[in-house]
């Protein structure tokens, strides 16, 4: 292939890792990088504007020739601490719910959890930009990504939605993977492979370019994120891609 592989990552911190390792591999040479929220990542797979995108794991069904190609993504094995549903009220006295326009994966993983762990039954209500000044009352809302890292001291209730997934199922949670909607050639897959796996042995380096004041990035990093698609993980996400059949699920 002579054309630049087209790769769409996430624009979040927890993505900066493996970001930090394909920038610095050779493969940057061979690839036009873009980083932009998950949902888009999706839409530009499915719309094939992109080859490669971190994909949340809850949009593959919906794109054409989809395929995992990597062995690392973004996981947890509980805590992860940048998925929540926040509210004002326990969870038991929430009317409705905000779900965040920016995941796909996050905002199904909550009404999996909403039906079957907790047995509520609650309206979604669809979310504008700002939606995050309307969680208030009995309104709760799902947040993902570094906002959601920024809310967690902001809210009387916060639910970690990975958290909860390993109560529940006692597995841990795949939020996004590398995923491709075409043939590429093997030894770039398999670069792309050694760059992702390089960037997680600079989890220091990845810190000290990113200081911010609202969380520990070491602890993200080291015991929030798992980035290593191993079987356990894999085990989470059929059970979870099994879970997405039921319909009312959307
Ligand atoms: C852990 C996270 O995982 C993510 C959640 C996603 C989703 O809900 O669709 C998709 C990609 C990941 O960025 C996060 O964003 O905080």
């Amino acid at each position: 292939m002579n054309r630049k592989i087209k790769v769409s990552a996430v624009s979040y911190l927890n993505t900066k890792p493996l970001l930090y390792g394909i920038e610095r591999h050779s493969i940057i040479n061979d690839i036009d990088l873009q980083l932009e929220y998950p949902a888009l990542i999706a839409q530009h797979l499915r719309e094939d504007t992109v080859d490669i995108g971190l994909v949340p794991v809850a949009a593959i069904p919906s794109i054409p020739n989809a395929r995992i190609v990597s062995d690392y993504g973004i996981a947890a094995d509980g805590k992860v601490a940048s998925v929540c549903i926040y509210s004002r009220v326990p969870i038991e006295e929430i009317d409705s719910i905000y779900l965040d326009y920016q995941s796909r994966t996050s905002v199904r993983l909550a009404q999996v959890l909403l039906k079957h762990y907790w047995k509520i039954a609650v309206p979604i209500i669809q979310a504008p930009e700002n939606y995050i000044e309307l969680i208030k009352g009995k309104t709760a809302g799902v947040i993902i990504g570094d906002r959601a890292l920024q809310q967690n001291s902001h809210f009387e209730y916060v639910y970690d939605l990975a958290e909860y997934w390993k109560t529940f199922t006692g597995l841990p949670f795949v939020f996004a993977a590398w995923v491709a909607n075409k043939d590429l050639p093997e030894d770039f897959i398999s670069k792309f492979n050694e760059a992702n796996k390089n960037g997680l042995a600079h989890i220091d380096e990845v810190v000290a370019e990113n200081r911010i004041d609202y969380y520990d990035l070491q602890v993200y990093y080291r015991e929030n994120i798992q980035y290593d698609l191993n079987e356990e993980n894999r085990k989470g996400l059929e059970l979870f891609l099994e879970y997405l059949k039921d319909p009312t699920i959307v």
